[in-house]
């Protein structure tokens, strides 16, 4: 039986109370301290009742009650069916090299019980170990597979935690079709005249059937114009693979890509394994983030795209495929030519086609058509009430520098429906970098409305504002219609026409 004792905090008290269950010859296997409670688990306590009397004796004794699990004993079960929901191999490891704790991915991929062991290359354990779990991330090979590997320390002198990426689950964190699904140019939200004049252009060049480079700042929806380029292309049942070249070291980017054979590594998989451009095969490969790529790297792809072939890493076998490379970077890649980061030719070869995305700054109004798109999701994929934005909110949005682009906005908007408890996000729920904070449809004096809106529209902007800040000071129409002296049915048709809730007569 597991028990739980109250009492107050005096010295020595625990003790007395372990001395009561030896007198009835009950062993504790486990006791755990957290003044006021003391808790204990005896397997040979059946009944408290003869034990009550004399535990009540005990000064300072409050109550006594039989429970489930200690707390320390439930803890540790929260915290492994934690870590064993990570499909990824999750471990600690002592300062050492001992291993403290693992998932049941990690033990069930690798039993051993120090890092030499479990890693195949025991220069990468140590190099872990002398930068006290420090080192960037890297590869490393783990029973034949390679595996990105993390690590951080856990405080001092602790050692650290060793997070083991799978290469399948990269494969799935690279593969845009995950999240992408059959998305084309309808989901790449604008109506801007930038944006029409973009997805106009990209109608044309997604059917010609040559390389394409896509230009323009992070977080634009490069990603997504690639994605729907390859859905109007002639190659649109067939895969869309992406790879991020900054995201990977040199060779792990090289076997993702290129794929391996069998035995090009000490403990790689014997049938070898293919790459994206093998499983792409007459689909499109997408190349995030191209300017990251290596110039070891860039010299095999641009024989690739010279003549359709390529060796996996470690043959001698030519493969040929057919795949489109489409690439992106918010790099500027002549600046990189000139510096010796970039190759010439590949450039030449890459950018037969090119598109270049407009910042989200100058989309004018389709900021507004993007928050409220995102605000609708938000609210959907988080379980939260239907919400909307305030015209303050707008104005602000409009109002803001973006740099951060299409991304940053969608995080904003996401971070505000998250965490605000109302339904209308105002301005200050939106925590814009240099926006004012305050409850302010008063900024809508403040910002200027969005480019290109209309007079109806501004009067329209700058009534709701109004009536938004007046209404909680003046909560029904005939107060608020006092105050502004005007009718009450003006009011009232206006705090209906501008959706404001409670609009009461
Ligand atoms: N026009 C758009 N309509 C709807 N959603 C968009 C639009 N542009 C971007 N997004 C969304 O913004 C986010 C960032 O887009 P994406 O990943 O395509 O940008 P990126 O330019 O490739 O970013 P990075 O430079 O970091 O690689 C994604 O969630 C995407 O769905």
């Amino acid at each position: 039986m597991r028990i739980e004792i109250a009492f107050s905090d005096r010295v020595g008290i625990a003790s007395e109370i372990l001395t009561v269950l030896a007198h009835h010859s009950l062993d504790a296997v486990e006791v755990e301290v957290n003044p006021p409670h003391i808790y204990i688990d005896s397997p040979d306590l059946t009944d408290l009742g003869p034990l009550l009397p004399e535990l009540e004796q005990v000064q300072g004794v409050q109550a006594i009650r039989p429970v489930d699990l200690l707390p320390g004993a439930r803890r540790r079960l929260y915290l492994d069916a934690l870590l064993d929901a990570f499909a990824d191999p999750v471990l600690a490891i002592d300062a050492k090299g001992r291993m403290l704790v693992a998932n049941a991915a990690a033990s069930a991929l690798a039993p051993g019980a120090d890092l030499a062991t479990i890693l195949d290359d025991p220069a990468v354990a140590r190099d872990l170990l002398d930068s006290g779990f420090r080192a960037p991330p890297r590869e490393a090979i783990v029973r034949g597979e390679p595996y990105l590997i993390e690590a951080r320390p856990l405080g001092d002198g602790a050692g650290g935690m060793v997070h083991l990426h799978a290469p399948q689950r990269l494969g799935e964190r690279m593969n845009a079709l995950q999240h992408l699904g059959d998305v084309g140019f309808d989901g790449l939200l604008g109506a801007a005249p930038p944006m029409r004049a973009l997805k106009q252009r990209a109608a044309r060049v997604a059917s010609v059937d040559g390389p394409l480079l896509v230009l323009g700042e992070t977080g634009t929806g490069k990603e997504l114009l690639a994605h729907a380029c390859h859905r109007a292309s002639p190659r649109a049942e067939k895969p869309f693979l992406a790879l991020n070249c900054a995201a990977l070291p040199e060779s792990l980017a090289e076997s993702e890509l290129f794929g391996y054979a069998g035995g090009a590594f000490s403990g790689a998989r014997r049938d070898g394994k293919p790459g994206l451009l093998e499983l792409a095969d007459r689909g499109t490969v997408f190349l995030d983030e191209i300017g990251e790529m290596s110039l070891y790297l860039q010299a095999k792809l641009l024989r690739f795209l010279n003549d359709g072939s390529f060796r996996r890493v470690g043959s001698e076998r030519e493969t040929r495929v057919d795949v489109r490379i489409i690439s992106a970077t918010h790099r500027d890649l002549p600046a990189m030519i000139a510096k010796g980061d970039f190759r010439e030719d590949l450039y030449y070869r890459l950018n037969v086609l090119t598109l270049e995305i407009p910042p989200l700054r100058e989309r004018g109004d389709d900021v507004i058509l993007l928050a409220r798109h995102f605000c609708t999701r938000a609210a959907a994929q988080t379980g939260s009430p239907a919400c909307r934005l305030s015209a303050s909110a707008e104005i602000a949005l409009a109002a803001n520098p973006w740099p951060g682009n299409v991304r940053q906005l969608e995080n904003a908007i996401f971070r505000a429906v998250t965490l605000a408890d109302h339904t209308t996000l105002a301005s200050s729920d939106l925590e814009l970098a240099g926006a004012s904070t305050t409850t302010a449809p008063a900024d809508t004096t403040a910002a200027s409305p969005p480019e290109g809106t209309s007079w109806a529209e501004a009067v329209a902007i700058f009534e709701r504002g109004f009536l938004e800040r007046l209404y909680p000071q003046f909560p029904s129409s005939r107060k608020l219609a006092a105050r502004l002296g005007t009718s009450h049915t003006t009011i009232a048709n206006k705090l209906r026409e501008h959706g404001i809730p409670g609009g009461r007569p």
